[in-house]
């Protein structure tokens, strides 16, 4: 939700930027132009161009006339060219024959059938049918023979697509040129080219600025934004060609997402501005350098993906007499894609074989939807799994693939679209298969309208008023939300720390019931020992044990060597004995004579009272402790309840 809203809010901005730059050519805000009586006049040509034709004076072509096509209906067919290149040098050498002629009047490609010689078209001679075929295209442009005087350079085929097309994006419709071909039949030469023959790319740059800075040289009422981005599928995955490859770094893959009104788009998708001829050039080449390239059996710079080059025209004209505001946006998509192989020429194993197999699906996907679109009443019938809905009602598999599902607009929408059929001068099987390919394209209809928008200045500054408040609106409720966001936060964490203590708080009266049982424990033993003592006590002091004297033990040697000693002999002895024996005794009694017997038992009968007075006390103790935990065992156990929590007796849930 906060999401959409500061997306909401940043494309009210630049809206609102639009909006300020149209302000900004306002006549009325505008120091008054310096310009020559002739230069006047040509503007003053011009504003009657702008009423009669709709067109702004760069819109239209070169030569200043209306092209044929610009008084088209909106929307026709796909555009499908045909070019055949040039011998390779492995071609050469194997002597390849040239199994393509073209009929620059009718623009009739031909394809003949192989020669026993080349071991290349043997597959193709194992086919039940080989026979020779033709197909019309727009244009057949021959790219074979330099020496041939119908010989179409780089430029040509700039000249006969390019402009026009270019054309048509300053009428404010989208556009898309597609190469497509076999691996190593031309397309990246078609649409890149080299630096001393460059493609159609640089060629729609470079013509791109040259009509604007024409333009701005006849009026300044009109202002130019010109962005470009550049992405490449491969492997299925989109891939940002604007951002650099930091080396030992895992690839970054965009996401695809759909809006209502753009269609399927590349999420966080690089798109800079460009000034000039010199920028985007230098985009486009640091683009191109990232793209995945790798040297085959087939092309020693074989693209491994699928490139797609969008340049983005917005051109915002102020009438200065009708003081109405026009806004043009059209999309330039020029689309490199990689080329069929069959992993038997290629030898592909590998890394090689999988990127193969990924462009050769999206490949049959796109044969798909162009198969679906072409025949709208068979559309219905041929598709299957997952599909998004095509232009004619019918289910098109724009989504079976990751470039089909981009291209969705292009082939089947919005757009004024035209294909390059690449084709390599010898391969029977594979041309074949390009020209059958184009030449269902050709059936395809798009449905390009002009993205314009007229706008008065009133109904202008209604709008950025509008918008500004909309934005204010948008700020308050980001605003709202993100203070609601940290409140609950807030709270959350709050509750978190409370949660925490009363878990703790909980451990502890665990802890100190445990400690408590113990403690019960120990005492009811303490007790238990306490009362045998007090048992033993009394019973002694009810049945005291007799005193018993304790006589000198005389050792049997001791006695005998008594005995040896005097005359008297044995009665001595025995004498001494007994008097020893009295003398003992008396020393008894000399004993008794210190005891005092009710002292004793005064003393053992204070005793008994301490101990009991103690025993009773810790009796006492006992009886609360138990009484204290009986207690806390019924708040905290419920008779035959669950376990309550401590919050749950505290009640703060
Ligand atoms: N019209 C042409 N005139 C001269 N040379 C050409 C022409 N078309 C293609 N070539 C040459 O053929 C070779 C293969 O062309 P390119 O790389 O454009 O093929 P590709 O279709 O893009 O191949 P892949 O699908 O493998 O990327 C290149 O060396 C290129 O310079």
């Amino acid at each position: 939700m906060y999401n959409l809203l500061e997306i909401r809010r940043s494309t009210l901005i630049a809206e609102i930027e639009d909006q300020l730059v149209l302000a900004a050519l306002d006549p009325r805000l505008m120091p008054a132009p310096m310009h020559s009586p002739a230069r006047s006049s040509m503007v003053g040509v011009h504003q009657r161009t702008i009423r009669s034709s709709a067109s702004t004076p760069s819109l239209r072509s070169r030569d200043g006339t209306v092209p044929p096509h610009a008084r088209m209906e909106p929307g026709g067919n796909v555009k499908v060219v045909v070019r055949v290149r040039a011998f390779l040098p492995r071609e050469i050498e194997r002597n390849a024959e040239c199994l393509i002629e073209m009929d620059p009047t009718t623009q009739k490609t031909t394809l003949k059938v192989p020669n026993d010689s080349d071991p290349a078209n043997a597959r193709a001679r194992s086919r039940k049918v080989v026979e020779e075929k033709s197909f019309t295209f727009d244009r057949s442009f021959w790219s074979h023979d330099p020496a041939d005087e119908h010989y179409a350079t780089q430029e040509d085929v700039y000249d006969s697509l390019g402009e026009e097309f270019l054309d048509h994006n300053f009428e404010g419709y989208h556009t898309c040129i597609f190469a497509y071909g076999q691996t190593g039949s031309g397309k990246s030469y078609s649409m890149m080219g080299t630096p001393e023959q460059p493609g159609l790319i640089p060629r729609t740059c470079d013509d791109l600025f040259e009509r604007i800075a024409a333009a701005q040289e006849e009026t300044p009422n009109i202002s130019y934004n010109v962005r470009v981005s550049y992405f490449e599928v491969y492997n299925e995955h989109v891939r940002d060609l604007l951002v650099p490859v930091v080396p030992g770094q895992p690839p970054y893959y965009l996401k695809i997402r759909e809006s209502p009104v753009e269609g399927p788009y590349v999420k966080d998708l690089t798109e800079v501005p460009v000034r000039n001829i010199n920028e985007i050039l230098r985009y486009m080449r640091a683009g191109d350098g990232n793209r995945t390239i790798a040297s085959t059996k087939m092309n020693d710079t074989s693209s491994r993906s699928h490139a797609v080059f969008t340049i983005m025209l917005k051109q915002i004209h102020h009438d200065i007499e009708t003081d109405e505001t026009t806004e043009r946006s059209s999309r330039i998509r020029l689309v490199d894609l990689a080329g069929s192989e069959r992993a038997k020429s290629t030898e592909a194993t590998g890394q090689r074989l999988r990127e193969g197999s990924n462009i050769n699906k999206s490949l049959t996907t796109l044969g798909r939807v162009i198969a679906a679109l072409a025949d709208p009443q068979k559309k219905s019938k041929s598709s299957r799994g997952s599909a998004a809905k095509g232009g004619g009602g019918g289910v098109v598999p724009y989504r079976d693939s990751i470039l089909t599902w981009l291209l969705k607009d292009s082939l089947g929408g919005n757009s004024k679209t035209a294909m390059i059929a690449c084709i390599a001068p010898s391969d029977y099987e594979e041309t074949l298969s390009t020209l059958r390919y184009a030449d269902q394209a050709k059936r395809i209809r798009t449905r390009a309208v002009r993205n314009e928008d007229s706008i008065s200045t009133a109904q202008r500054d209604a709008q950025i008023a509008a918008m500004a408040e909309e934005i204010r609106a948008l700020q308050l409720v980001v605003g709202d939300s993100r203070r609601r966001e940290k409140d609950a936060r807030e709270a959350e964490e709050q509750l978190e720390e409370y949660q925490e203590r009363v878990r703790s708080l909980q451990q502890k009266m665990e802890e100190r019931s445990m400690v408590a049982e113990n403690k019960i424990r120990s005492l009811e033993m303490e007790n238990e020992t306490l009362r045998l003592h007090l048992k033993l006590a009394l019973d002694s002091l009810r049945n005291p044990i007799p005193v018993v004297a304790v006589k000198e033990v005389v050792s049997v040697e001791e006695r005998d060597k008594e005995n040896q000693r005097g005359g008297v002999g044995k009665d001595k002895g025995r004498e001494n004995m007994e008097s020893e024996d009295d003398e003992n005794d008396e020393n008894d009694d000399g004993e008794g004579e210190g005891w005092d017997e009710d002292a004793e038992y005064e003393r053992l009968d204070r005793e008994a009272e301490d101990t009991q007075e103690a025993t009773y006390q810790l009796l006492e103790e006992v009886r609360l402790f138990k009484r204290k935990l009986a207690d806390d065992k019924a708040r905290f156990w419920p008779e035959g309840g669950k376990r309550k929590t401590l919050s749950d007796v505290l009640n703060l849930r």
